[in-house]
């Protein structure tokens, strides 16, 4: 059965196909850490994407974005973005779209902004450089992208260095920096991770009216009640692997892959106050000793040999209820599992 990736009819704002990022180690060899992944994206629409540590969330999207270290490398797949295949473009053009056409929100902000720079600067280089607006306007345009993000006294806190400004502060401050050019496509690596809870609500609440206006979002969480608070849908991955993909009731509600079921049991959200938290026995796979077939199948308390050792394809497991995508999971077995 094949796995449509539709909410509709509508064309997707992000295509991303069979996508694969190989790293070099110091000893030479090559280990494939996203391992031929497809998803999509759509205009007004979150998704999320959640896995354990190590699983290649991160490097995904460092990978649409030609944000990968020296040692990393995108050796496969496409990436359509308004026509353009991201992958395919060259730093210079890459750099044209980001920041302005995608914006970028990661977990700390005084890594991601300039420490020796005030935030006007920052703010009004992005827009003069993507030649967005004049510099009159575009210190107006930092004011007001200050104070749309609940920044007080924004004519006076635009001045300020980032260090000078409290973390919940600064996180809205680089949240401002990625909405003040209208991206149509947001990602946002953990961006929540670092503030406390009702900072984290607000924060949320502000990409919720990015994403009113059409602005699509990719939100990379360890946080399922992020994810359940924010984005339509989920996807799963380990070992660089999707595992599972649907909207995000369907897959909390009734995850299908013993790794989803797994991963939402030692959840203190999904796993609930009266619920026991079981944490998933073993570890992640060693990439370099990548188990054939479905790799989480050596942890996995449903295995069946040899079928587990086979490669496992994205199956539909349920339609998605109107307008939201399919339900797949990568395991033979998944249709079964409720
Ligand atoms: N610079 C690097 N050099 C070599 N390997 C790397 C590098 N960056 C990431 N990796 C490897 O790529 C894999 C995926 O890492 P990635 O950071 O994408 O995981 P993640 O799912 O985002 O994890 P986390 O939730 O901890 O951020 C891991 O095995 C990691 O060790």
């Amino acid at each position: 059965m094949s796995l449509s990736q539709d909410h509709s009819a509508q064309d997707h704002l992000l295509e991303v196909s069979d996508l694969r990022t190989e790293f070099r180690r110091s000893d030479g060899e090559r280990l494939t850490v996203v391992d031929g992944i497809s998803f999509t994206v759509e205009p007004g629409k979150a998704l999320a994407i959640v896995g354990e540590s190590g699983s290649g969330k991160s490097v995904t999207v460092r990978s649409l974005l030609g944000l990968l270290p020296r040692t990393g490398r995108v050796t496969g797949g496409t990436a359509q973005f308004q026509g353009k295949d991201l992958l395919a473009l060259k730093q210079r053009d890459l750099r044209k779209i980001r920041g302005r056409d995608i914006g970028m929100v990661f977990q700390n902000a005084m890594e991601a902004m300039n420490p020796t720079l005030t935030v006007e600067r920052q703010l009004t280089e992005h827009l003069l450089w993507h030649g967005i607006c004049g510099k009159a306007d575009a210190r107006k345009r930092a004011v007001q992208a200050l104070g749309d993000v609940g920044i007080p006294e924004p004519e006076r806190r635009v001045r300020m260095y980032p260090f000078q400004m409290s973390g919940g502060m600064r996180q809205r401050a680089m949240i401002a920096m990625a909405m003040i050019t209208r991206p149509a496509l947001l990602i946002a690596d953990e961006p929540t991770t670092a503030v406390d809870v009702t900072i984290q609500r607000q924060l949320l609440d502000l990409l919720a009216g990015l994403k009113d206006q059409g602005t699509g979002v990719i939100m990379i969480t360890h946080d399922l009640g992020v994810a359940r608070y924010f984005c339509d849908d989920v996807m799963v991955m380990y070992a660089g692997r999707v595992m599972e993909r649907a909207s995000t009731l369907d897959l909390l509600d009734r995850p299908r892959h013993p790794y989803s079921i797994g991963l939402l049991g030692s959840s203190i959200e999904v796993g609930g106050r009266d619920l026991p938290l079981i944490p998933i026995p073993g570890s992640p796979p060693d990439l370099a000793r990548r188990p054939k077939g479905c790799p989480f199948n050596p942890r996995c308390t449903q295995a069946e040999q040899p079928r587990c050792s086979e490669e496992q394809e994205l199956i539909k497991v349920e339609s998605g209820s109107a307008g939201s995508v399919d339900h797949g999971a990568a395991c033979w077995k998944a249709a079964a599992l409720v």
